[in-house]
């Protein structure tokens, strides 16, 4: 699937007994793939960051909801449910900030809810054929949120993005990134400055890897270089990806996102966000009630393992922070392009979509 339409790499695989998850904790120095065979090891991995990225978590969970199908096996329907339930319930709470998974929770359990079984071997068809789906739909939706947001850059110009938003971070191809390939396939000179993004460095490690990989003209920047070229009028858009964007249109994102946001309007340069429809979640007000995760200190008092800081010193580590909407020039989804006044956009799109966001 993930060879249609642009770069080979996708973050996960499913052999129909198995999940087997690339380790992006090893990228780019080794391509190790892992097995998982039961959901608690798989939100394990999720917690631990093997697999990370709102969508590839998102899609991730979903097959770890497929392997926790053996649970329904216990005797009578409602019992067999109430274990399902304890396992996705695990799975949902394996990192608090993307919306994605407790998206894909309550899509399969949907699924489960209306559908027709009898046995757990039926009620797991149903679950991996929706796994399937949803795996699917991601990916064709960077496709398309692509061709929206490639519309949006100049025929020849610089974009910075910040942490990686790639195919790694999704079902493949991916949604920043996406944009940024879909642009390239067009024939637009677009050039990336990739924030190196402490301390997990999933820029210096992942997005410039996805972007070397592509023969994509990649530039790797400290985090705290973002200003200076700015400043210099290097760079003519900003794309970034989301974790969760709340109904007023505030972007929960990658900590940093706030600070580059703040540049781009300070440089007058476009920011544009782009995030498929599994990232918005209506039902969060604002970015003030969106959970921010609070990553082990150790990631930050050390860099690529080797501790940097005094023993004893402790450190603050985010992992996400909130832009506010009046900061984001446009949101890119996979149904078109969102401009302010957010709220509105968000209830109309969502409305044409048929009500609420689907499960
Ligand atoms: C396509 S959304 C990717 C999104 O997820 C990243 O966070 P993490 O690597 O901690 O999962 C970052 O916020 C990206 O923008």
């Amino acid at each position: 699937m993930a060879e249609r339409g642009g770069s080979g790499v996708v973050p996960l695989r499913w052999s129909g007994e198995a999940l087997w998850l690339l380790d992006q904790r090893r990228l780019p120095r080794r391509e190790a793939w892992l097995r998982y065979r039961s959901s608690g090891a798989v939100a394990r991995a999720i917690t631990a960051m093997v697999v990370r990225g709102a969508p590839a978590i998102g899609i991730t969970a979903a097959f770890g909801l497929v392997l926790a199908a053996g649970a329904l096996r216990r005797r009578g329907r409602a019992a067999g449910l109430a274990a399902w339930r304890r396992r996705a319930a695990v799975l949902a709470a394996a990192r608090p900030t993307a919306v994605n998974l407790a998206w894909a929770v309550r899509r399969l359990e949907a699924r489960l809810a209306g559908g027709a079984w009898a046995t757990a071997a039926e009620a797991r068809r149903l679950l991996e054929a929706e796994a399937l789906a949803a795996w699917r739909e991601d990916f064709e939706a960077n496709l398309a949120m692509g061709a929206h947001g490639a519309a949006l850059l100049p025929a020849r110009g610089t974009v910075l993005t910040h942490c990686n938003a790639g195919a790694l971070a999704t079902g493949g191809y991916g949604t920043a990134l996406g944009v940024i390939r879909a642009a390239r396939a067009a024939g637009k000179d677009i050039r990336v400055l990739a924030d190196e993004t402490r301390p997990w460095l999933q820029g210096a490690r992942l997005t410039a890897w996805e972007l070397a990989r592509d023969g994509i003209p990649v530039t790797l920047l400290a985090d705290g270089a973002a200003g200076h070229h700015f400043r210099q009028g290097r760079i003519q858009a900003v794309v970034v990806g989301a974790d969760r964007i709340a109904a007023n249109g505030d972007v929960a994102n990658k900590i940093g996102t706030y600070t580059v946001a703040v540049l781009a309007r300070q440089h007058g340069v476009p920011f544009y966000v782009a995030a498929p429809t599994s990232t918005l979640d209506p039902g969060t007000a604002s970015g003030d009630a969106i959970p921010i995760e609070e990553r082990p200190g150790e990631e930050v008092t050390a860099c690529a393992g080797r501790r940097v800081a005094p023993p004893g010193v402790p450190a603050a580590n985010p992992a996400f922070d909130v832009t506010p909407a009046e900061l984001v020039t446009a949101i890119v989804t996979e149904r078109g392009v969102l401009r302010p006044p957010y709220g509105a956009a968000i209830r109309r799109l969502l409305g044409a979509a048929g009500g609420e966001k689907r499960p």
